[in-house]
């Protein structure tokens, strides 16, 4: 089996187990993000991966190769994973050819530390040393030089957490193309969902040791498995309803459901801010409400809503996104499109 497969993975610093459940499979070719509060065990996780950590339980593969299940560990340097850590740790008085050449034979050097500059976009600063070169420049050195060996897998914590938000974005899209460009299989670890959302084919989500849910960022934000899971990956509408026949009954009237479900009951569905719609006059299936705050965020406006009388359990706040301004006061709110059910039958 190509790629990368952990299984039941376990892990502990002494007696502090931190690591209780972690199920990860990242195909040859893939980007994924193991998204996850600070202090959940991500980088343990990456460290587990590398090498550098050893797992107590559970079976962690590379290409079909055991690395680590416990009982059995493949050193380090055996691995072919490469490993950049949230600072880049680039060597201070090596220049960035130096940096990156740094441990390819003598042979190869000139020429692959050549393609690798070009690779990150870095043509003509080979001479520099580190300190001459903006955060996100020592980033790109560090990724050349992890990508230098040609690693089967590519482990990147944090990389972009140093950087402001503008060069974080840029980065983040460029590193992306890069690594699709050398066909890596990569792993990015990161608390910020923006960040997962945007970079992965995959996410896996983190929660107090354990992968809470692995999927495609598309379904993961739109399909969450519970409640925690919806709101750690934006802003969540949490709306009581009664589920049956593949629909559900809201306040908002008889919405369709993503995804066909068996089950009959009370529950609990999920619309994203985008899903909401204002109206200035009442509209049908609309519910009333005030706009408490209206705040401009550049693509778009994001409005605070206090339903009229919180009919049904509704929630005390709504939130909608939309791309217009509203003056605070008395609105319709509208929902549209297929809600998810993330709590009930
Ligand atoms: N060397 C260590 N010895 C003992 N405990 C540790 C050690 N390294 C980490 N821990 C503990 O393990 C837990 C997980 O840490 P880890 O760094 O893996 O989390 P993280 O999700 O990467 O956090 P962050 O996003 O803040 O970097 C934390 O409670 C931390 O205090």
């Amino acid at each position: 089996m190509s790629g990368l497969s952990i299984k039941g993975l376990r892990a502990a610093h002494g007696r502090n187990e931190i690591l209780t459940g972690v199920d990860l499979t990242v195909e040859d070719g893939a980007l994924a993000c193991v998204l996850g509060p600070s202090g959940c065990g991500k980088s343990t996780l990456l460290r587990v991966i590398a090498g550098f950590h050893p797992a107590a339980e559970g079976e962690v593969t590379l290409g079909g190769r055991l690395l680590d299940d416990g009982r059995r560990r493949l050193p380090a340097e055996h691995r072919r994973i490469g490993y950049v850590p949230q600072d880049g740790a680039l060597f201070p008085h090596l220049t960035v050819a130096g940096n990156i050449g740094f441990g390819l034979p003598r042979g190869r050097r000139r020429e692959r530390v050549a393609e690798l500059l070009a690779l990150v976009g870095l043509d003509g600063l080979a001479k520099r040393h580190p300190h001459e070169l903006s955060g996100g420049q020592q980033q790109r050195v560090a990724l050349a030089r992890a990508l230098a060996t040609e690693p089967e897998l590519l482990l990147l914590d944090e990389p972009f957490a140093a950087l402001d938000a503008a060069l974080r974005t840029d980065l983040r899209a460029e590193v992306a193309a890069t690594l699709r460009r050398a066909g890596a299989t990569a792993i990015l670890v990161t608390h910020d969902q923006e960040e997962a959302l945007s970079f992965a084919d995959t996410i896996a989500v983190l929660h107090a040791g354990r992968t809470a849910q692995q999927a495609a960022p598309q379904h993961l934000y739109r399909e969450p498995a519970d409640t925690a899971i919806a709101r750690f990956l934006g802003e969540a509408n949490l709306i009581p309803a009664t589920v049956a026949d593949g629909k559900a009954e809201t306040v908002f009237g008889t919405l369709p459901l993503t995804t066909a479900r068996n089950g009959k009951g009370d529950g609990v569905v999920l619309l994203r801010p985008r899903q909401l719609r204002l109206h200035a006059t009442p509209a049908p299936g609309a519910v009333r409400a005030r706009v408490q705050t209206c705040r401009f965020r550049g693509h778009d406006h994001r409005v605070e809503l206090l339903p009229a009388d919180s009919p049904n359990g509704l929630p005390a706040t709504l939130i909608a996104y939309t791309d217009a301004p509203w003056p605070t006061g008395e609105v319709y709110v509208e929902a549209r499109g297929a809600v998810h059910v993330v709590e009930g039958p």
